[in-house]
């Protein structure tokens, strides 16, 4: 993708601190710069908090089970006052999610701002220059579920960024990929949040992801053991 490379900002984690309302503290007081088109790693053991992080960042946090403080930010901007549809966030889970009823051009223009690409033509070019660009030239017809594990996670990725996001968080979006096929799709991803400068958020368990992301990486280690970021 060509354009939307501008640098929009690091997103900026200050003093973040959630703790689950039966009591257990499960990110305390997390500081964490990523700069426009870094790809930083968060780790740690099952059940640590990771994904209840990157909920807190994204606006979804079920706030009936936990309680959360502190700031996020991209670049000046608080994130964290807003809504989750007001923040742009761009989130890829382990399990790609496509719309099952429409085809994978219905899906990808699902994502196109229709502000930006007006007529339906040009959304409809737009969808088939981006899918020739992720190898996927001529899929557009093709049901999501004919898709292999890789394709869907392209597809997947793809319409993340056509909405356009600010920043991108990533909930183990190689876990369930086998190691090859692994190594493409991760290339793929940080390939395009570099390009397009966007700070973005890795949680995984794989030591050789948060390799590939080269970033910073922060260990989560329960309450108090929170490593400071380090390159
Ligand atoms: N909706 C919920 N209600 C109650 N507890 C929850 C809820 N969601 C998560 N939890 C608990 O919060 C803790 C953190 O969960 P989270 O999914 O963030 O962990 P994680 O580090 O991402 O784990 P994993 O690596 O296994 O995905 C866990 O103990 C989990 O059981």
């Amino acid at each position: 993708m060509s354009e939307g490379t501008a640098l929009r900002g690091a997103l900026v984690l200050e003093e973040v601190s959630i703790t689950s309302r039966v009591g257990a503290r499960l990110i305390d007081r997390l500081s964490l710069t990523v700069a426009p088109g870094t790809v930083a790693t968060v780790m740690g053991p099952s059940g640590i908090g990771k994904s209840t992080l990157l909920a807190y960042v994204a606006g979804f946090l079920d706030r009936r089970t936990f309680a959360a403080e502190g700031r996020v930010m991209i670049g000046k901007e608080r994130l964290d006052t807003l809504p989750a549809e007001a923040r742009h966030v761009g989130i890829l889970f382990q399990d790609p999610v496509l719309f099952p009823h429409l085809s994978v051009a219905g899906n990808l223009l699902f994502g196109l701002p229709r502000t930006r690409w007006r007529s339906r033509a040009q959304r409809r070019a737009r969808v088939s220059e981006v899918l020739a660009q992720a190898g996927l030239a001529g899929f557009e017809d093709r049901d999501p579920a004919t898709l292999s594990g890789g394709q869907k996670a392209r597809v997947s990725l793809l319409r993340t960024l056509l909405a356009e996001p600010r920043a991108l968080l990533l909930d183990e979006p190689f876990g369930k990929l086998d190691a090859p096929l692994r190594a493409e799709v991760r290339a793929f991803v940080f390939a395009h949040a570099r390009e397009r400068g966007l700070p973005t958020l890795l949680v995984t368990h794989d030591a050789e992801d948060a390799e590939a992301a080269g970033g910073p990486v922060v260990a989560l280690n329960g309450p108090g053991g929170v490593r400071p970021p380090c390159d």
